[in-house]
């Protein structure tokens, strides 16, 4: 039985421990709060993130993440991107020499603009070689419910992801493997901004029109950028790219869309900031995608005015304005 340590008892991470245990193996997870492994430990249950699930036996949670990377074989991170790089401060010299690190992070880091990935090279110390990214239309709640979907898990490594794809293979997860983890990274990560996109469309009351256009020119905008930084075209095609864009943008579990939602229904950035604990991740990768764009020399008009909304105060209904009175052009391009 593989030893797994998932850090992070969140949404996903609670969520994808069980996968891996219900895979067969046995799991360590990290959570931040005492008490959270605590009511995992005594009652099966973590209430603050997915109340519905039972958490199966082959996972003991910790808050001691020195305790949970002990001797693990596959290490498993979950937690909101723009904390990654100090909690990798803290996990650093507990990281076991050999293992797969795993990413399930779907952010991009302000100010550095790193992707995940490179984070984890760069502050956890790790070779770009042990790295595996998992991406895919994979909302937290459909998984722990044992909905059948599938994902990608992407490294430069063949026995690497090999590795990580066996240790989650599951009559309700299908895993895929893949070597663009500069495309799936962009694809995850940009996903969210076109969903916060769509969802304020979708709270200023418009439809499936607006949403597929959103969608297919969202989509163009990933595929421009990631193919600049030198991701594989066909990548957006793939599972991390129209697979997690259609669900993340369709569907109302998407923390992404709800937060877009409610802003284009009317509530201040600060009041629907207030009204969710919950990570929405593209709220802050707009910007630092923004950025990477500017740096590439690469047109992102969705991510750009998103990000005028969340960081510049502009509203939903000016950016639709600007978007639909930009100067025509060829749809490839
Ligand atoms: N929830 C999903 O459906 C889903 C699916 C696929 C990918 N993801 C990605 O996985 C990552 C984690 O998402 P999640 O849904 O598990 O998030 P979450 O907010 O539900 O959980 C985050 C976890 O990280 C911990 N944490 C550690 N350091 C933290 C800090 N400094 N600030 C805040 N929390 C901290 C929290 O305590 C919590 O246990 C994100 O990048 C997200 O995009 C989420
Ligand atoms: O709830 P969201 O918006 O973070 O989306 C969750 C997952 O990334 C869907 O695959």
């Amino acid at each position: 039985m593989t030893r797994v340590a998932v850090l992070g008892g969140g949404n996903w991470g609670t969520a994808y421990a069980a996968v891996m245990a219900d895979a067969g193996c046995t799991v360590r997870l990290w959570a931040r709060r005492a008490e959270v492994a605590d009511e995992i430990n005594r009652t099966r249950v973590n209430s603050a993130y997915l109340p519905e699930l039972t958490v199966p036996e082959g996972i003991s949670a910790t808050s001691d993440s020195a305790e949970a990377l002990a001797d693990a074989e596959i290490v498993v991170l979950a937690v909101p991107s723009q904390s990654l790089r100090d909690n990798l401060a803290v996990w650093r010299e507990q990281l076991p020499a050999d293992a797969p690190v795993v990413s399930l992070m779907k952010g991009i880091e302000l100010g550095t603009g790193e992707r995940m990935s490179e984070v984890i090279a760069d502050a956890g110390g790790v070779d770009p070689d042990r790295i595996v990214v998992v991406s895919g239309p994979n909302l937290a709640h459909e998984i722990a419910a044992q909905q059948p979907a599938a994902a990608v898990v992407a490294s430069a490594s063949p026995r690497a992801r090999a590795r990580v794809a066996e240790a989650s293979a599951t009559g309700y997860f299908r895993p895929y493997l893949g070597n663009d983890v500069v495309g799936t990274e962009i694809a995850g990560a940009t996903k969210n901004v076109i969903a916060l996109a769509v969802g304020m469309a979708s709270g200023m009351g418009m439809g499936d029109n607006t949403m597929a256009s959103l969608l297919t020119r969202g989509l163009a905008e990933t595929a421009r950028l990631g193919t600049a930084l030198g991701a594989d075209p066909q990548t957006f095609l793939g599972l991390a790219g129209v697979g997690d864009l259609v669900a993340t943008c369709a569907s109302p579990l998407s923390r992404n869309r709800t937060f877009g939602y409610k802003l284009g229904s009317g509530m201040t950035l600060a009041e629907v900031t207030a009204s969710t604990t919950q990570t929405a991740e593209g709220v802050k990768s707009c910007e630092s995608i923004l950025q990477l764009a500017q740096g590439a020399g690469v047109d992102v008009p969705i991510v750009e005015n998103v990000a005028a909304v969340v960081h510049e105060g502009r509203s939903p209904r000016d950016v639709v304005g600007a978007l639909m009175s930009r100067a025509r052009k060829h749809e490839g391009h």
